[in-house]
């Protein structure tokens, strides 16, 4: 049985700041016991809200450390439930001995994540809040972590909330209606539904946008570098990260692993994997390293094809692994095509656009050409760094709007094509299961579960 959604009696203990050596280091206690352990480790009782400074002992009265003991009584604590925070020296072993004495105490080890889960349990923060707070401390770039904190105070979940009282008026409605038939014909001809159904459709978009950019912040851009032997992919990796990572050498086949930098572009975060040339190769070695280029041209969100664009065959050589991509890969995966060594062809650095596919005179070597290829990947991600106002969204947030969109569509050609009211309010519940599963208000034990477990202990 899944303990998860529902709160356990239990006292829970764990070290809150990050694993290692800091200036302070900080134990949190959670639950009906969080005061007694706390006072009898700082030895006196612990008025509500007062920094104390004590010293901590074990039950056998040996010094332990000294800090600071606060006490936050439910519900006014960050979970709901009565929290004591021991502030102690930030080393790793005297905050385990904390912890163990806490244990001796009465507490038990918190899972991961415990502390937010009986945050949200308690209805202290809705469950996209938690998973910024998530976002917040995994965030890679100034504007992702900005977002997350806009997400954390609620910017994200009153959007969702809005939608959803949107949908429930219209559940009203269409279920009153349906209740009367009589009426249901007039109430489903006079547009008025349709009308209402239509302006949720385009606020739902407009959330929608705003959580994919919100997402791509998080999770940011996973580019592919992908081509011939000795086309400069590996120089075009070291352009992009400004350092050399790769090896680079006039020698075909250089690269034979997949190698991984990370970084960002005006906050947007930037995963860039550098592949082994494309050939035919007996080397073992080198086959398997291209296997995984492959592999990793599937779950690219954009694939540069690198070309030497100084080679007489620059087009030719290009155009060659169009049919072995789509025959791999499929027809419309996202590929931006780099001409390379343009400081040897002698062509300009531009992003021309040529029978549909965009090309990008560049030289990886000389930089030139490399701020047009950054404004590019930002522009095929739909990425803004001018929107002071956006919150972080996660891929699960973007499948359940898109879900819910999905549902209204659905309701809107029903009432349109059958005019049929019983299917719109079916279609409407399902829009509001999968709004509602954003915040939590619908969850099931295994989301949770999912969601929670991926925290880091003390979260
Ligand atoms: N020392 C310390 N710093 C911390 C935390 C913590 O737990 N301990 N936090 C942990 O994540 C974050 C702050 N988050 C918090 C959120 C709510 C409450 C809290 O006590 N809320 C009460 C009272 C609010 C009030 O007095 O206005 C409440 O919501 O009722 C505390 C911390 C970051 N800094
Ligand atoms: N002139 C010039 N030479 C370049 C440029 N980019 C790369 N090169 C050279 O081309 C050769 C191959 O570069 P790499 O970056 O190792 O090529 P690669 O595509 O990673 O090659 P493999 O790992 O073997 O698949 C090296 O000698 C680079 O110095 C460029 O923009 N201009
Ligand atoms: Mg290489």
């Amino acid at each position: 049985m899944s303990t998860l959604s529902h709160l356990d009696g239990d006292t829970i203990v764990a070290i809150a700041t990050a694993p290692g050596r800091g200036g302070v280091g900080i134990v949190r206690l959670s639950g009906t016991a969080a005061r007694a352990i706390g006072e009898s480790l700082c030895g006196a009782p612990l008025t509500p809200r007062h920094a104390h400074f004590r010293v901590f002992r074990d039950s056998s009265g040996q010094q332990l450390d000294s800090g600071i003991g606060l006490y936050f009584p439910g519900p006014n604590s960050f979970t709901g439930e009565d929290v004591v925070e021991l502030q102690g020296h930030g080393g790793p072993v005297i905050l385990d001995l904390l912890v163990k004495a806490c244990c001796a105490a009465g507490a038990r080890l918190a899972r991961p994540g415990e502390f937010s889960e009986r945050a949200f349990l308690n209805d202290k923060l809705d469950l996209a809040q938690a998973e910024a707070i998530a976002d917040l401390i995994n965030s890679t770039t100034e504007q992702a972590a900005l977002s997350a904190t806009r997400s954390l105070q609620g910017a994200f979940s009153r959007e969702i909330d809005a939608l959803v009282e949107a949908v429930t008026r219209l559940r009203v409605y269409v279920e009153a209606a349906i209740d009367f038939p009589e009426e249901e014909i007039d109430f489903l001809a006079d547009g008025k539904v349709a009308e209402q159904v239509e302006a949720l459709q385009t606020r739902l978009q407009q959330v929608l946008q705003a959580a994919r950019q919100g997402s791509l912040l998080q999770e940011g851009m996973k580019l592919v570098i992908a081509g011939r032997p000795n086309a400069g992919k590996s120089s075009l990796l070291n352009a992009l990260a400004g350092q050399d990572t790769a090896i680079v050498t006039p020698i075909e086949g250089t690269t034979r692993d997949v190698l991984r930098e990370h970084i960002q572009i005006d906050g947007m975060p930037l995963h860039i994997v550098d592949t082994a040339g494309l050939r035919e190769s007996a080397d073992l070695v080198e086959q398997e390293g291209i296997r995984r280029a492959w592999e990793e041209m599937a779950s690219a969100d954009r694939i540069l094809l690198v070309v030497d664009g100084s080679s007489p065959d620059a087009d030719i050589a290009s155009a060659a692994l169009w049919p072995e991509k789509n025959q791999r890969l499929g027809a419309d995966l996202p590929v931006t095509v780099v001409h390379n060594k343009a400081d040897l062809s002698g062509r300009p650095p531009a992003v021309i656009q040529q029978g549909g596919d965009t090309i990008i005179e560049l030289s990886a070597l000389t930089g030139a050409g490399m701020d047009l290829l950054r404004e590019h990947l930002k522009q095929c991600m739909g990425y803004s760094d001018a929107g002071g106002d956006s919150f972080s969204a996660r891929r699960r947030h973007l499948a359940a709007l898109a879900e819910a969109a999905a549902c209204l569509e659905a309701g809107r050609e029903q009432l349109q094509l059958a005019g049929a009211g019983e299917l719109l309010a079916e279609d409407l519940r399902r829009c509001h299961n999968a709004l509602g599963s954003i915040t939590g208000v619908i969850s099931s034990d295994e989301l949770l579960g999912e969601i929670f477990s991926s925290f880091c202990i003390g979260k």
